[in-house]
């Protein structure tokens, strides 16, 4: 499992960061969503990008933002990708490509087989589906920590690259590669100690045991 990309997401202090980098993980998600307890302003956007440079890529995550807030979060934390994780419709995906310049995640919430094939309308204005586990109406729509029925994957066939997410462990992250065939695994409070405090023991088992397979 050597080629699967790893994102750490919810990355909010500068040990949690040291920690992603130096545990050879590709994506630093930054959470840009002030309900979150992982929520950072643009001052510390900046010295994320300021300590970690060109060593990782710095996916800004949004829910259903305004170009203003996008615009801010974009040039304060260098943002190499967008991810989008509320109820941006494939046209605000596309617009939002297309003004940023850059890749765009979409989050797709799933409970069932239908959630999976909605994921195709993202064709042509996506650059990654991002599966992630519904979650209960009135709570945080990601960042929970609560998985779904892989099984719904293990066929996946579509026509844009996707990432698994929601509930993965360094210890059950071998068997939802293996269950799903996913080229990409999220993880957020998987790797925590506390909501929004991320434990670099943590992520560096989580990256061993996607690497090691
Ligand atoms: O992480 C958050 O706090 C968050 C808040 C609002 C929307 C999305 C959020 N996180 C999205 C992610 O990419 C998480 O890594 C993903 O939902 C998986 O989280 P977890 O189940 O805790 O590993």
């Amino acid at each position: 499992m050597g080629n699967v990309k790893i994102k750490i997401c919810g990355i909010s202090d500068g040990a949690a960061m040291d920690g992603a980098i130096d545990a050879g993980a590709d994506y630093a998600g930054l959470v840009f969503y002030p309900p979150s307890p992982r929520h950072i302003g643009s001052n510390d956007a900046a010295l994320l990008a300021e300590r970690s440079g060109p060593r990782i890529a710095r996916v800004g995550l949004f829910v259903d933002a305004d170009d203003a807030q996008i615009g801010d979060a974009v040039a304060a934390g260098r943002l190499d990708a967008l991810q989008l994780h509320g109820s941006e419709a494939p046209a605000r995906a596309a617009d939002l490509r297309a003004r940023f310049g850059l890749p765009v995640w979409k989050a797709i919430a799933v409970s069932s087989a239908s959630d999976v094939k909605r994921a195709e309308q993202y064709a042509g204005a996506a650059d990654l589906v991002l599966f992630d586990a519904r979650t209960p109406k009135g709570t945080l729509p990601g960042g929970m920590g609560l998985s779904f029925d892989w099984s719904l994957l293990r066929h996946y066939r579509g026509s844009l690259p996707w990432g698994l997410a929601g509930g993965i462990t360094p210890a059950n992250v071998a068997h939802a590669i293996a269950q799903t065939g996913a080229p990409l695994v999220d993880v957020s409070s998987g790797v925590e100690s506390a909501p929004g405090l991320k434990d670099p023991a943590r992520i560096k088992a989580f990256v061993s045991a996607v690497r090691k397979g």
